[in-house]
């Protein structure tokens, strides 16, 4: 296993959303780890003209020898879209490999440690971010090269998991943010059992949680594996496993059957079960359901409802029962709802839902999932609360993301939600070497943590 410093460039298109993609593109692939990322920073132009620059530097494990390290990130330019009209055109992305291990390499292809590495003041300053002692083979310390790159104009751009950009004259508004993934997730230590306190430590490192639905011990075992924070027993277990048009026909014992599937496989992820409609109607009703649940192996209910529910949700959380709120599309109201609809879209609606959602929070629900609302709502209800958020159809700003499994995988039938990405034939496409449901959710897993996941066409 080897040691590489990868510096990461571009200027064009959204060089932000670029470098974050390629970030998790090369995450993503086989014999690559990621052990650290440097904030990204924004320069003038060396020597090329165009944009200012976003620059970043990677720091990851490696078993590609240096050369097939230089053609990883060779695919990576070409997969990015480079576009070189001329020499040092502005380009849609720029990978280089700055130092590998110890090695000094000089051939024609590749220079190691990179040429200029020292003259350049945005690959030193994220390398030094990284490590502020860093010793640059046969160079010797980096930060001696400091003031030789005094003189270049740079800004970091992100300090905080959420920065504002204060960019007047780029296309960029000053009320953009970026989302900074935090990768402790990649650690060797992240396969501690998830427990609900942990759910909102994850929320303040701005740790995205991952969670899928599961029915079954196969897949708990295999969801597990790959990384899932969360593994919720749906009541979509009627639509996918019953055949059902809606969930209204799941009962309690369906719900507790598969959640004793599923709690069978000794799981890291933390088990939620969903109480079915028509269980939960009266404080006493949903304690007596709830504990069947939590007897089956879930260590955590979840109930849909605004405020309504809120002394029902006291009445559980008093007596030892982890509850979380579902708000927003509550698909067991279908009926009532006149059908699955993008709910919160008037003001007023918005503001129902941000009162359903602090009343929930007040009432003791320690998780919050919201269903099919617009972005701009789904990252509302998540800052106006300190409990973790859970979307789904909700955007990208929540403290994490469900989906139901058999959408991600691309083997449920009928009309799918416009959220249901399939990351089945995503990774089809990818051409991935890894069994390709097992590489089909870490790609999940991935695209949450990176923030990748859901883009704008799977927003409302
Ligand atoms: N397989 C499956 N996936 C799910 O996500 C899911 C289930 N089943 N069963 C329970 C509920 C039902 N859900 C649904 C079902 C349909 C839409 C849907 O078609 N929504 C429209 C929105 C239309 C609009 O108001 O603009 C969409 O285009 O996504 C959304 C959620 C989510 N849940
Ligand atoms: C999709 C999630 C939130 C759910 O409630 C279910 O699967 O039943
Ligand atoms: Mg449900």
């Amino acid at each position: 296993m080897s040691i590489a410093y990868l510096g990461l460039g571009a200027n064009l298109g959204n060089p932000r959303k670029t470098l974050q993609a390629a970030i998790g593109w090369l995450a993503q692939q086989a014999n690559v780890t990621l052990r650290a990322q440097s904030s990204f920073y924004r320069s003038a132009p060396v020597q090329a003209s165009g944009n200012d620059f976003y620059n970043c530097v990677l720091a990851l494990e490696t078993t590609l020898s240096p050369f097939q390290l230089l053609a990883l990130c060779a695919a990576g330019e070409d997969y990015f879209g480079r576009l070189r009209s001329y020499r040092n055109a502005p380009r849609t992305l720029d990978i280089d490999i700055l130092l590998y291990d110890q090695l000094s390499i000089d051939t024609a292809n590749l220079i190691v440690p990179h040429p200029r590495l020292t003259e350049r003041a945005f690959v030193l300053l994220p390398l030094l971010e990284l490590n502020a002692d860093f010793e640059i083979p046969q160079r010797g310390r980096a930060d001696a090269f400091l003031p030789a790159v005094a003189a270049q104009r740079i800004d970091k751009v992100l300090d905080k998991n959420l920065i504002q950009f204060d960019a007047p004259n780029s296309a960029f508004s000053s009320s953009t943010f970026i989302h900074r993934p935090n990768m402790d997730y990649l650690a060797e230590n992240s396969r501690q059992a998830i427990t609900v306190p942990h759910l909102q430590i994850m929320r303040e490192k701005a740790e995205k949680i991952a969670a899928l639905t599961c029915y079954d011990a196969s897949f708990a075992a295999l969801l597990d594996q790959a990384g899932v924070d969360v593994l919720l027993i749906g009541d979509s277990l009627g639509n996918v496993i019953q055949g059902h048009a809606t969930t209204l026909p799941v009962t309690v014992a369906d719900i507790a059957y598969h959640t004793a599937c599923v709690a069978r496989s000794q799981s890291r992820a933390l088990i939620v079960a969903d109480l079915p409609f028509g269980s939960y109607a009266t404080p006493s009703e949903a304690f007596a359901n709830a504990v069947t649940l939590m007897r089956a192996g879930a260590q955590m209910v979840k109930l849909e409802g605004g405020m309504w529910l809120s002394d029902i949700v006291r009445f559980l959380v008093e007596r030892s029962i982890p509850v979380c709120a579902h708000i927003g599309l509550t698909p067991q109201s279908v009926h009532a709802l006149g059908g699955f609809k993008v709910q919160g879209k008037t003001g007023a609606a918005a503001k129902q839902l941000l009162c359903d959602a602090q009343a929930l929070q007040q009432a003791g629900a320690q998780l919050l999932v919201i269903e099919a609302v617009p972005t701009a709502l789904g990252a509302q209800l998540t800052d106006a609360l300190l409990i973790p958020t859970i979307g789904i159809g909700a955007g990208p700003d929540c403290s994490g993301q469900v989906l139901v499994l058999y959408d991600l995988l691309g083997v449920s039938t009928g009309k799918r939600p416009r959220f249901a990405k399939n990351f089945v034939s995503e990774q089809a496409r990818q051409a991935s070497n890894q069994p390709i449901l097992q590489a089909a959710v870490e790609a999940y897993v991935h695209e949450v943590k990176m923030g990748v996941f859901p883009a704008a066409e799977h927003t409302f």
